[in-house]
């Protein structure tokens, strides 16, 4: 069994994480519940902070939001001295009422509207990360009418195929995102964002994909980033002050999935940093990362309690929790692995193979495939592990399921960070038509 964080199995056989029982959350918050270790979260931030203060190069944390926006986690990002990227008008939101500061605040997205991009610059955002030529003029307009110059950053794609699932690769030409370097559409917008008034370029951004290992993709990434930097410089006279490498950090989920430390994906990417600007005589440029799911996704667990379950005899036995691909999208979508344990009763020994189903009304509504466990009962409680990125994230009320409530835990304290919806917030925006009134049609 392997444990994330500050997880551990207690006396009683119960998981335990950040000192608190499971058991005894899951009586006070009930089930699904996601539950937040809160120290783990912290470590990571430090990981990544002492990484590059080792580099010596000037440097951004920015934490991805997607992967897990709540108004804790952005205290938390604050606290730990990161910045933000947001995609959304709703993730800015949720940053701005958290009280994170503006100015480490940076916009991202492929499709961003005017209202998204006027709301972002009446705030005071501290730098755009823009996609493509629409929106590079829209911006420019929009920030003369309020007589502002912003920061931003060019998306760049670089061309570099990322190992990972086809659904998280950004890197590749064939991409929705970014402005295509080997066509020269990157260069083409740097020219024009240059001559842009209202505009301030920092220099351009590489977002190569998600859930990597290896170091190689970043490394080239530097590279291609790196030489048109210089010939950005020689050609157009502009230096870069700010690359941005993106996020992408992998981490374990099962046993195979074999991520390096946090220190080695900045050790090799600040290294290949220094030595290419360097051998370039260009000036060492501030370096920005956005790492996501390296950031919380180990932190979180989800808590579910068994209900129901269907043996097949010489086929298979489901055990259905009360939760599933509402809480937890990605085996359906990515055919996501995830380990798991009875949590209440995590010594017992594992008697037989089971798959863990959701309640929705679709097959497709699997958490696992073929896992060892005890004799699961009705009542039992089951914990799947890492789930503390892009899963309350992506959480959707199919089938109207009320979407889980989010605890924080550390040193024995169970916090609340996001209540579990009720009944009422799943009508709350629903209206009846007057002409579909019963009153109405009555008539
Ligand atoms: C532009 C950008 N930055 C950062 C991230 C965060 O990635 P990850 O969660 O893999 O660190 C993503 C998502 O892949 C992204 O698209
Ligand atoms: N949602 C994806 C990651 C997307 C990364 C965002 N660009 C996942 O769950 O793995």
């Amino acid at each position: 069994m392997y444990l994330h964080g500050t997880s551990t199995i207690n006396s009683n056989g119960h998981l335990e994480i950040g000192g608190c029982d499971v058991t005894d959350l899951a009586n006070k918050f009930g089930t699904p519940l996601y539950i937040v270790d809160e120290a783990l979260v912290r470590q990571r931030a430090k990981e990544y902070v002492e990484a590059f203060k080792a580099s010596g190069l000037k440097f951004q944390v920015a934490y991805a939001s997607k992967a897990f926006s709540v108004m804790a986690m952005c205290a938390i990002a604050e606290q730990e001295g990161l910045s933000l990227d947001v995609v959304s008008d709703g993730e800015l939101y949720t940053a701005l009422q958290a009280g994170f500061p503006v100015e480490r605040i940076h916009f991202h997205g492929n499709n961003k509207t005017p209202e998204e991009i006027n709301m972002a610059l009446d705030a005071g955002i501290g730098c755009f990360v823009v996609d493509n030529f629409i929106e590079l003029h829209l911006l420019n307009a929009l920030a003369a009418d309020k007589g502002k110059k912003v920061n931003i950053l060019l998306r760049i794609t670089p061309g570099v195929e990322a190992h990972t699932h086809d659904y998280i690769s950004t890197g590749q030409q064939d991409s929705k995102f970014g402005f295509d370097l080997g066509n020269g559409a990157a260069k083409q917008a740097i020219e024009q964002a240059i001559a842009l008034p209202n505009l301030e370029v920092l220099g351009v951004h590489s977002h190569i994909g998600s859930q990597i290992f290896e170091v190689e993709g970043f490394r080239m990434a530097v590279d291609k980033v790196a030489d048109f930097a210089v010939a950005i410089r020689s050609e157009l006279g502009l230096t870069f002050k700010v690359i941005n490498l993106g996020g992408g950090f992998g981490i374990r989920y099962v046993e195979g999935d074999t991520p390096l430390p946090i220190s080695e994906y900045v050790g090799a990417i600040t290294g290949a940093i220094k030595a290419k600007f360097t051998e370039a005589e260009f000036p060492l440029p501030e370096i920005w990362v956005e790492p996501g799911r390296s950031m919380v996704g180990d932190a979180g667990t989800t808590l579910y309690t068994v209900g129901t379950s269907k043996h097949i005899p010489g086929v298979r036995k489901y055990i259905a929790v009360d939760g599933g691909m509402t809480d937890n999208p990605r085996p359906a979508l990515y055919q996501s692995q995830y380990e798991a344990i009875l949590a209440n009763r995590a010594n017992d020994v594992k008697e037989e193979t089971v798959s863990i189903a959701g309640k929705c009304c679709e097959s497709g509504d699997m958490l696992i495939w073929d896992l060892e466990l005890p004799k699961a009962e009705s009542g039992d409680l089951l914990a799947v592990f890492c789930t503390g990125a892009y899963n309350y994230a992506m959480a959707s009320n199919y089938n109207r399921i009320r979407r889980p409530a989010v605890v924080f835990v550390k040193d024995g304290e169970a916090d609340l960070a996001v209540k579990r919806e009720s009944l009422d917030n799943i009508v709350c925006n629903d209206v009846i038509p007057a002409r579909l009134q019963k009153s109405t049609l009555a008539k």
